[in-house]
């Protein structure tokens, strides 16, 4: 793509009628998940490997759960660049496919993210060589900002809130940011984690930055131990309510949505479609937490490249939801 423009795409604000009549309020879809690269990421992600480029970056490297290291390697390939991906050992064979597919080179290395991530930062003191951060990183937060830009040029006024989830935190920095330059930094966000992967609400508890012991949940793309300190220090510049739902919460809105808007994502992308299958939004609004009649709820669904029908029904195993 030529310098300059960016490769994610502006992506569909769709008004759904069945989620809609579960919040009794309207609820508008913003498909993220029909990005090149399978999620969100794109956004930040592109731009930060743009910056790179433009620095004579030579090799990209990145630790990911998943779909930050196939936005990097989608970049990678567009920019012709080579690329490495550092990927936890139990990720699976269908996104470790598609990273090769795109012509990155893939090592699995390390139980969870926060291992590979060392591995990264190794391989980054090469010469020419950068590591991408999956989600810390100002400049992911400055590329994830076109999302809002968007949503402010399709809604024109503001949402009654915002639905998202939390990983490492970046796309909720992201999001904010753009929320402060739109000028709708009164719109409250729900921050949507799955209890094992609830790094975020832990250090909202503690009053400081929190590093689960390990990851729990099957969101294993919310599978960061630490969240980025922006994303808490975000806590006192805007109004976010943190959330937690189960995984079978988030699975089962996985499945929900499938059947309802027909598009398959990840459980992580559940974690945030959960706030509204789960009545996590009517409760908020019971609780007195979220106004009581919200003019209309947007909910990022972000997506993610690590589910197929297979794996969903693995999961529904898993979790006994058969
Ligand atoms: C460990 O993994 C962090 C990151 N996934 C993060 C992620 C999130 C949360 O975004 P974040 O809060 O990390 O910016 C939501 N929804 C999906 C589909 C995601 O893949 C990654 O791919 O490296």
């Amino acid at each position: 793509c030529a310098k300059g423009e960016h490769f994610h795409t502006v992506t569909p604000l769709l008004e759904s009628w069945a989620l809609s009549q579960v919040a009794g309020t309207t609820v508008f879809l913003k498909c993220e998940n029909v990005q090149p690269a399978g999620s969100f990421k794109i956004r930040g992600i592109g731009h930060f490997c743009q910056e790179m480029a433009k620095k004579g970056c030579k090799h990209l490297v990145c630790s990911s759960g998943g779909n930050a290291g196939v936005a990097t390697a989608y970049c990678a390939r567009k920019l012709g660049i080579p690329a490495t991906i550092v990927l936890p050992e139990g990720t699976s064979l269908k996104v470790v496919k598609r990273l090769q597919g795109e012509g990155a080179e893939v090592q699995l290395t390390g139980k969870v993210w926060d291992e590979a991530n060392l591995r990264a930062q190794e391989l980054a003191k090469r010469d020419g060589w950068v590591n991408v951060p999956p989600f810390d990183h100002p400049l992911v937060w400055e590329g994830h900002i076109s999302l809002v830009r968007e949503l402010k040029a399709a809604l024109g006024t503001p949402p009654g809130a915002l639905v998202l989830a939390v990983g490492g935190g970046g796309l909720l920095a992201g999001v904010s940011a753009g929320l402060a330059e739109v000028g709708w930094q009164h719109v409250p966000i729900v921050a949507v984690e799955t209890q094992g992967a609830h790094c975020f609400n832990a250090a909202i508890k503690a009053g400081r930055l929190v590093t689960l012991p390990h990851i729990t949940s099957v969101a294993k793309c919310l599978g960061a131990k630490t969240v980025a300190s922006r994303a808490l220090a975000c806590t006192q510049e805007f109004e976010i309510l943190s959330e937690v739902v189960n995984d079978v919460e988030a699975v089962n809105a996985v499945q929900r949505f499938l059947d309802d808007e027909r598009m398959l994502v990840e459980p992580a992308c559940g974690a945030a479609l959960a706030a509204i299958y789960s009545g996590l939004l009517g409760r908020l609004q019971a609780e007195g937490r979220l106004q009581p009649s919200l003019v209309s709820v947007v909910v990022i669904v972000c997506g993610g490249n690590s589910i197929d029908s297979q794996e969903l029904q693995a999961l529904r195993a898993q979790l006994g939801q058969n």
